[in-house]
């Protein structure tokens, strides 16, 4: 944008206002609060089954549904949807039972007008921003270490309800989250948060997000190797309300994952961030040794599978557009090759 004092061109850093980096002149970014009535929604898919919109079963992931039990902390009585991973570890997906819960969330982070920032891109083209706006709070850890710390104590009363939601999903992992990532996209075009891990070494226990917002694909893929291309496995519809969680090493290890979303959505994730010379307990590390190793929790329960075996004996359902990923669209029509 052009500032009309100094005439210079500046970049949109921060979410709510732009700042003029000639002569600081600042204007405030009117932004509408969206709602759960406003935003955007994928569009129909044939093959979606709680939330599962294509997997591979060639990857030989198996997937179960299991009721929440009710002692669980807000999610008592929901339905998640649980990937195991050939490698160990697995991916939970907590279908919201009743996205009203989180209305509340999605408007107070809204209303707050906090000080969600673009990032720059590692990129040859210098002064590139990304597409998202991020705001992080809580322990340093390297894939936000160039962004400003705030301490987990300056979250405002509403990040602390959003993260009580995360801690909550990982009630039976003995996750204590001490990182809140934030990650703000604005309605318009695609916007896609690149493949990548969360296998940071300092991130120890399960990784999970709450999504607010607009529906948004999350797909994940084997890691490129120098013989192998990529492979996409899986692709969730996560929409207003769902918290997706990954636990265990291996599928940071031998997966990556990446998000895609055209509406205003909000994620909030949770991560606990265990840096040199803190404290930890004994005890803590026993329960994350198990944790990691992707055994914490899921166990195949009987009459609980639901795809696994029926999908297994169908013909493989093709994710892979030109061999390399699931096509991505929004309304009107998802192309043929998105639904059978
Ligand atoms: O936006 C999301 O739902 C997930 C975000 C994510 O993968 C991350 O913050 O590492
Ligand atoms: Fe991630």
């Amino acid at each position: 944008m052009w500032c009309d004092r100094c005439g210079r061109i500046s970049r949109r850093v921060w979410v709510y206002k732009w700042v003029c980096e000639g002569c600081q002149h600042t204007i405030e970014i009117p932004i509408p609060i969206y709602t759960r009535t406003t935003i955007r929604h994928l569009p129909p898919s044939r093959t979606e089954q709680y939330g599962c919109r294509s997997f591979k079963p060639s990857s030989n992931i198996r997937g179960y549904l299991e009721r929440i039990p009710n002692h669980v902390p807000r999610f008592g009585g929901w339905e998640r949807m649980v990937y195991v991973f050939p490698e160990g570890g697995h991916v939970h997906h907590f279908l919201a039972g009743n996205r009203e819960d989180v209305d509340g969330v999605y408007e107070g982070l809204q209303r707050g007008r906090l000080p969600f920032r673009r990032m720059g891109v590692k990129s040859r083209l210098n002064g590139l921003l990304t597409s998202n706006f991020v705001l992080n709070s809580g322990e340093a850890y390297a894939q936000a270490s160039n962004l400003p710390a705030r301490s987990m104590t300056e979250n405002t009363r509403i990040e602390l309800e959003a993260i009580q939601w995360l801690q909550d999903a990982v009630y039976e992992f003995g996750t204590v989250y001490n990182q809140s990532h934030k990650n703000l996209s604005l309605d318009g075009d695609e916007k896609e948060m690149h493949w990548h891990d969360d296998g940071e070494h300092t991130v120890h226990g399960p990784v999970s997000s709450l999504s607010l917002g607009s529906d948004a694909l999350m797909l994940f893929r084997t890691k490129p190797t120098p013989t192998q291309k990529p492979k996409t496995v899986l692709s969730l519809a996560v929409r207003h309300g769902d918290v997706v969680l990954m636990v265990g090493k291996a599928v940071q290890r031998y997966y990556e994952h990446c998000v895609r979303v055209r509406g205003h959505r909000v994620s909030v994730t949770g991560r606990m961030v265990l840096n040199e010379g803190m404290r930890v307990e004994e005890g803590v590390w026993r329960v994350l040794e198990g944790v990691e190793r992707g055994v914490g929790c899921a166990r195949r329960r009987k009459g609980r599978l639901v795809f696994g075996k029926e999908v297994e004996e169908e013909k493989e359902v093709e994710v892979e557009k030109k061999g390399e990923e699931e096509e991505w669209d929004y309304p009107p029509a998802p192309p043929s090759s998105d639904i059978e």
